[in-house]
């Protein structure tokens, strides 16, 4: 269990992380979850003491992290910066942080094979593609049997096979009843793997949500309909989680809390003769961008030329 309380980070006059409010509760996947430079990583490192709050704090297991007198058996965390000696192997890599922890030899195996390491644990760690140092990363979060793990951005830059794996992984994690905490900008990822959504932009909180709350949010599944008498068709489609917009002089209506079907059944029984009828599901990724527009540091911009006022 993570608990986050008016967990704040200021760097000079930035506020990378501002007052944030949350908990990471175990046996489910939390995706933490913002544009560039919300203040995942920031957070992260706060959670496992590289970093130290300017306000407020954050607890793991109901501790500080460097209260506890095992922390590596308290949380596994896969961070960004890697430090990895080059020249040394996967499996000396392990074996020096398991002993410099008290932890057996046994499990440096144990999680060589969980992690799929096995025919590259004696390279060197410096030769490792990403997908491997990945690996590696993961092996090491995992090296103390951890009862909370968190991993930043997990899946960048890995082919479709790693994605699956981590996906696996991170859920079989919190089916063994584990605080899987993991952080990524991709809601289309997140949506797979993560139960509970924390999001974040310029540091502050957004959202404190799951999947389907935040469709719903979003405006869920609309329905668009046109009809010569849309002010009739109002009428008669009025109802109890009925929600219907619609411009005024227009003939469409957008109606939500009310399927395509029902609405046709419901035009055709007052003889009403509909000229559309189709549904548009809110995608998460739209609920995402929607949530953060706001928030994100970094706007692209079109510079649109209008034909004939060139120079
Ligand atoms: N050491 C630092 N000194 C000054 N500013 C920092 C420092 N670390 C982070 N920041 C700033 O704080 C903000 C949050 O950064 P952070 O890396 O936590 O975001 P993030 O959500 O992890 O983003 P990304 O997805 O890009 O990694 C950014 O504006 C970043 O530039």
């Amino acid at each position: 269990m993570i608990e986050a309380q008016q967990l704040t980070k200021r760097y000079g006059e930035k506020t990378a992380v501002d007052q944030l409010d949350f908990v990471v509760k175990p046996g489910t996947v939390t995706g933490f979850l913002g544009p560039n430079g919300a203040g995942k990583s920031t957070t992260m490192r706060m959670i496992v003491g590289l970093d130290a709050p300017s306000g407020g704090s954050v607890s793991v297991n109901g501790k500080h992290y460097a209260r506890h007198t095992a922390p590596l058996q308290e949380v596994g965390a896969l961070l960004e910066a890697k430090s990895i000696h080059p020249g040394r192997s996967a499996f000396d890599h392990l074996m020096a942080q398991a002993h410099t922890h008290g932890i057996p030899r046994r499990r440096v195996e144990e999680v060589i094979e969980l992690t799929g390491l096995q025919s590259v644990a004696k390279k060197r760690a410096g030769a490792f593609s990403l997908g491997m140092g990945q690996r590696l990363g993961i092996a090491a979060a995992l090296l103390g049997d951890p009862a909370t793990i968190m991993l930043d951005e997990p899946v960048n830059g890995l082919d479709p096979e790693g994605v699956l794996w981590i996906r696996n992984l991170l859920t079989g994690l919190a089916a063994d009843g584990r605080t899987v905490f993991v952080s990524s900008h991709l809601m289309s990822e997140m949506a797979l793997v993560a139960d509970h959504l924390i999001i974040v932009g310029r540091g502050r909180l957004l959202a404190d949500t799951n999947v389907q709350d935040l469709i719903r949010q979003a405006g869920g599944d609309t329905v668009t309909v046109a009809s010569d008498n849309p002010a009739r068709l109002r009428e008669v489609l009025a109802g109890p989680g009925v929600e219907i917009t619609g411009e005024v002089g227009s003939e469409e209506l957008h109606v939500t809390g009310m399927s395509a079907r029902a609405i046709g059944f419901k035009a055709a029984e007052h003889g009403i003769p509909l000229f559309e009828l189709s549904s548009r599901t809110v995608s998460l990724e739209q609920a995402f961008m929607d949530l953060t527009r706001d928030a994100v540091e970094y706007h692209a911009t079109t510079t649109v030329e209008t034909p004939g006022r060139a120079a």
